[in-house]
């Protein structure tokens, strides 16, 4: 037996298990009572495509009671007993994951963490508060609770552009920036070329940047869908998107920055501009919708599948 320390630390001999929703991926560890210690070096390691077990992100599945973050939220939602503590690729925290969400709650399910069945709802806590999550078929629906501008009364009134620097693209473009818990800046670009043509292996540059940083969304519109409802017609629109993570890189798929991608887009468009939004990325398509919720606030609920893809033990 060699006695050389294993290079994963806190995670040596741990299970992990791998799951995505709409391409974006992410590594899960159980650990109810908080022990892990895990530092960002550790878990950029882990996220590692070559040298690790690879992913867009980290999440800790841990008791809600365990964790600083958690412990207030428990005084109003007893019922959110689990917490989705998670981390960017980069090691660096986030408040937030729109498709780790839905990942989580599959996560939880297949590990009979929860008990859960399609039409069924779990709260979870998450460093933007607490999630409501409603199991539909083919996914998840989560209440992702109300967005807002970055810089307030100064988007709502004027929107703003932002200057752009990304390989193939240095302009100004319109651009607002929106908080779903989390940071993003939404840009909007003319042509679908545009779209595909954008080099985004590096960050792209915008001005002005959110104090904490931004996750940047490129969004181009699709034609406006016609579909049948009970009650009528109902206006559906469409938009393409591609996103920058920040503390990650380009993704496949980003619920959070869909969700602001799909609110800023509604703004754009007006009175007029729907409420049901479906949002192409290269990982699959999102459904956004924009409600009225239980504290009179408009909230966005984010629909899409998550899937458990394997599982990994590093040595
Ligand atoms: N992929 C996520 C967002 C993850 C966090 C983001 N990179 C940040 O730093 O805010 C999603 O699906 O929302």
């Amino acid at each position: 037996m060699s006695n050389t320390p294993s290079p994963w630390g806190e995670l040596s001999g741990v299970e992990l298990t791998k799951g995505q929703g709409t391409g974006n991926d992410f590594i899960f560890v159980k650990d109810p009572t908080g022990t892990l210690e895990l530092d960002q070096d550790l878990v950029a390691r882990a996220c590692d495509r070559h040298f690790g077990f690879g992913a867009d992100g980290f999440i800790r599945a841990i008791k809600t009671e365990n964790l600083i973050e958690g412990k207030h939220l428990l005084e109003e939602h007893p019922d959110a007993t689990w917490f989705m503590d998670y981390r960017n690729a980069d090691g660096s925290l986030s408040e937030m994951c729109g498709n780790g969400v839905r990942a989580f709650i599959e996560y939880l399910r297949t590990e009979n963490l929860i008990d859960l069945e399609e039409g069924g709802r779990v709260v979870i806590g998450t460093r933007a508060g607490i999630k409501a999550v409603a199991m539909v078929e083919n996914g998840y629906a989560v209440d992702m609770g109300p967005w807002s501008f970055i810089d307030g009364d100064s988007a709502r009134d004027n929107g703003h552009d932002a200057m752009v620097n990304a390989r193939g693209l240095k302009t100004t473009r319109p651009a607002v920036s929106i908080s779903m818990g989390n940071p993003h800046t939404v840009v909007a670009l003319g042509t679908e070329g545009k779209l595909d043509g954008l080099g985004l292996e590096t960050a792209p540059k915008v001005t002005p940047v959110p104090p904490n940083g931004t996750n940047v969304e490129f969004v181009v519109p699709e034609e406006i869908e016609e579909t049948e409802a009970e009650t009528g017609e109902v206006n559906v629109g469409a938009i393409r998107m591609r996103v920058h993570e920040r503390g990650v890189g380009e993704t496949l798929s980003c619920g959070t920055g869909a969700c602001a991608a799909a609110a800023a887009t509604r703004f754009w468009g007006g009175e007029e501009a729907p409420d049901e939004w479906l949002v192409h990325v290269p990982g699959g398509t999102l459904a956004v919708t924009f409600v009225l919720g239980p504290d009179n606030l408009e909230h966005v609920v984010l629909a899409g599948p998550a899937v458990m893809t394997g599982k990994m033990t590093l040595a």
